[in-house]
């Protein structure tokens, strides 16, 4: 797990007061860093432009031109001047090279690198960076953002449009703006640069932690005198939508529950032989899922009775954000995951009369909404789906960033339900359930060899098999 924070400033202060570091030395540190990386990816290539910008992220900008003149053709590119102190100084170091920034940037270059705007990038951009960040994407080169991309404000959205980075190198440490869903098609691959001290030290408290596939704990038998009621019972709710409970139940069983029963008052037909089925939960339930294909006027009494009354481990999905009666489950029981996208979480605030909120909004700032849900109801595991799906509980916040559009598809988040409920029922807790169930779902689809475009439901449970670590 890495942390991950709003900004830096913070961590750049206490840096120049508990360490006695300047802003000159993470400067130098900062551009050091991508100056390693374009020497070690990019020996080959010649033309280098770098368009800075009239802040300290143009400061690192004009920093990097003055490391690498000489070895690379650089052309510096200050289409706002050098308006910072730092900038300023970086500017005169670097003209005391005989070097001279280009009145307009050249039309093609190999290498692009966008110091145009950081984490001080605070409006809209203006006609002139619009117009030259669109022909920085336009351009076939090997693209690397500074810091942040230009143009991806402080909760993560091109405002109103962004630089397109085949790299981003971000100083210091990982920020939030990088993780939101509209920004990961232009972060590129994230690399974090040290500067002048490491990220142990550099790095303080923080609600937020990116997930890693090193954080994935599977559920691997180790106790040799098991039987299948070691590995929890779990019971999905069958209700209008068959198909749904089966793919959750499915992947549950692969993901190793001990028994997976489908709950429902009538006979389902074709039932895989390894399900069971039965109108009753069952004593030994251990966990239960529900709201995956479930309707919104299930008749909840017998259910909802038992699973307060013996408080079962349970995991929300899909319909159970459009039922007030979510809301007593969220009450009453202690172990509570939901797991909504996000047109299902702007439903289940409106349930829950947390707030009135569209789609849009949500997605515009995904990391305050489920943190709003997850103070508002903080025994409850909140997993909000996206293209990097956000896990919060108590206020901390979980980024699963290994997601990819394999599973864009028909199934794919009954068998997340399945994924996570499973472990539930295994005896994790909610949010180590959440999380690695989470993961289990991104490594599967990852791991798919076919065309991106066509893992079905039951290609991605068969992936599961081979998540040993
Ligand atoms: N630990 C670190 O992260 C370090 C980061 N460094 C770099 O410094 C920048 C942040 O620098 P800052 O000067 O605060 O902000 P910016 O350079 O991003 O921009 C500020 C500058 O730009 C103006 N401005 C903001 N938005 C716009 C806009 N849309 N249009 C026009 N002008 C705009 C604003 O008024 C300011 O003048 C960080 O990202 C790192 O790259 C350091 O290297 C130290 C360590």
């Amino acid at each position: 797990m890495q942390k991950v924070f709003n900004n830096c400033y913070d961590l750049d202060r206490r840096c120049y007061e508990k360490f006695g570091l300047t802003e000159d030395i993470l400067m130098e540190h900062a551009a050091e860093g991508m100056a390693r990386h374009i020497r070690d990816t990019c020996g080959d290539k010649e033309q280098l432009l770098i368009a800075a910008g009239p802040g300290n992220n143009g400061a690192d900008g004009i920093t990097l031109a003055r490391l690498l003149h000489g070895d690379f053709d650089v052309s510096l590119y200050l289409p706002y001047g050098a308006k910072s102190a730092m900038a300023k100084i970086q500017l005169e170091r670097f003209l005391q090279l005989g070097a001279e920034p280009v009145q307009s940037p050249p039309l093609q270059a190999d290498i692009v690198v966008d110091t145009l705007f950081g984490t001080g990038f605070a409006k809209p951009l203006d006609t002139k960076g619009i117009d030259l960040v669109d022909s920085f994407n336009g351009m076939e080169a090997y693209k690397i953002a500074c810091d942040v991309p230009t143009g991806i404000d402080p909760n993560g959205n091109p405002n109103p449009i962004a630089f397109h980075a085949d790299t981003t190198i971000t100083m210091g440490a990982l920020k939030k703006a990088l993780f939101s869903d509209h920004a990961k098609p232009y972060v590129g691959r994230i690399e974090v640069v040290d500067l002048g001290i490491s990220r142990t030290h550099y790095e303080h408290h923080t609600d937020a932690f990116l997930l890693t596939q090193e954080d994935f704990t599977p559920p691997l038998r180790t106790n040799a005198a098991s039987h299948k009621g070691t590995f929890g019972h779990l019971c999905v709710i069958a209700g209008k939508k068959r198909g749904a409970a089966v793919l959750c139940g499915s992947a549950a069983l692969r993901f190793g529950a001990g028994l997976v029963t489908l709950i429902s008052d009538r006979n389902i037909d074709n039932l895989p032989f390894s399900l069971m089925q039965s109108g009753d939960l069952p004593d030994t339930t251990s966990a239960i899922a529900m709201g995956m294909g479930m309707g919104y006027d299930y008749d909840p009494i017998l259910i909802k009775t038992s699973i307060v009354e013996d408080d079962i481990p349970i995991l929300m999905d899909a319909d159970m954000c459009y039922v007030p009666w979510i809301r007593t489950l969220l009450e009453k029981c202690s172990k509570t995951v939901v797991t909504p996208h996000p047109k299902e979480f702007s439903v289940l605030l409106k349930t829950l009369e947390i707030d009135n909120v569209t789609v849009s909004e949500i997605q515009r700032d995904r990391f305050g909404w489920a943190k709003r849900f997850s103070e508002a109801y903080p025994k409850t595991v909140l997993l909000l789906k996206g293209a990097n799906t956000l896990i919060a509980h108590e206020g901390i916040i979980y980024i699963n960033p290994l997601g990819t559009p394999v599973l864009s598809q028909a199934g794919s988040g009954d068998i997340l339900s399945g994924l996570i409920a499973s472990l539930m029922a295994q005896g994790y807790t909610p949010l180590n359930a959440a999380i690695n169930g989470s993961l289990a779902h991104a490594l599967s689809a990852r791991r798919y060899k076919g065309a991106n475009f066509s893992a079905t439901a039951e290609d991605l449970i068969e992936e599961i098999r081979w998540l040993v670590n």
